[in-house]
């Protein structure tokens, strides 16, 4: 397989505690990987240190063909991997279509809409148009107008999708997109990402929900206490004595990862 992302002996630390420990891992153009694990085995740790918001201590991680371990989360945006948040924040004075414009000024570069320009009024034409296209497929349209903190948590995670998606990237990476989502939702999400991945998009997907797993990813890698312990398809995972170990030994895993066991 040619790496689309290629994570080489990645190692982080939080003082004593070895969150990460020698990550290798490869990512193909056009996969859905899915990055499971027992509840604090570092899968969100993994995806801030691909991302830019933590430095790994050790390791290099290689993005078609750039380094970018040392790069900060803005510059990584524009390589071409833009991500989502297990818990998105909103600002409180921004309606909805603000914000997701706002995502758009972020990812190309701040200064610009300031300015007034001819350039920065099409600029801004372009950013209203992009958000209301994106808003319209991840099905926000009718709450365009409203504070974009007064959405509920399902509607949130999906303008924290819309925001990563202002940055068109080729790569995005989700932290737990269905946690706390009615099912409705969620079906929305899910047809939303096989749209995305339909597209040429590839996708990494950190999730404890085995069902949405099956549903969408091509394979699965599994972390467990910092290590990546499996690499298989998503029908392979019950049969995995290391991954069972790691869930099943564990105590801390959540019911549907015991599920998946
Ligand atoms: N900024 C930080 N400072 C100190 N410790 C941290 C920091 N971020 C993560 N950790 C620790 O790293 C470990 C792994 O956390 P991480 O959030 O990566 O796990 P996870 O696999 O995503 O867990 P979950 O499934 O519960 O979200 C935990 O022990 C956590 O307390």
């Amino acid at each position: 397989m040619s790496a689309l992302l290629q994570v080489a002996s990645v190692a982080k630390a939080f003082g004593g505690n070895k969150v990460l420990q020698d990550v290798n891992l490869k990512i193909g153009a056009g996969e859905i990987v899915g990055l499971l694990g027992p509840n604090g085995s570092g899968k969100s740790t993994l995806l801030n240190t691909i991302t830019g918001f933590e430095a790994a201590d050790h390791g290099h991680i290689v993005y078609e063909g750039q380094r970018i371990e040392k790069l900060p989360p803005h510059r990584i945006v524009r390589t071409g991997i833009a991500r989502t948040f297990q818990l998105p924040s909103m600002p409180k004075k921004m309606s909805v279509i603000e914000v997701a414009m706002a995502a758009a000024t972020r990812a190309h570069g701040v200064g610009a809409t300031l300015l007034g320009t001819p350039g920065a009024r099409e600029a801004e034409r372009q950013a209203r148009n992009k958000a209301t296209a994106l808003l319209d497929q991840l099905l926000l349209m009718p709450v365009r107008d409203l504070a974009a903190s007064a959405l509920s948590g399902g509607q949130k995670k999906l303008l924290g999708i819309v925001c990563a998606l202002m940055a068109e990237p080729r790569m995005l990476m989700l932290d737990e997109p269905t946690a706390g989502v009615h099912p409705n939702l969620r079906r929305d999400i899910v047809n939303a990402l096989q749209k995305l991945n339909a597209g040429g998009m590839t996708l990494v997907i950190v999730e404890h929900d085995m069902h949405f797993i099956r549903e969408v990813c091509t394979r699965c890698v599994v972390l467990d206490r910092g290590h990546i312990i499996a690499s298989c398809r998503p029908d392979e995972l019950a049969a995995n004595e290391r991954v069972l170990q790691a869930y099943l030994g564990g105590g801390a895993a959540h019911s549907t990862e015991r599920e998946a066991a």
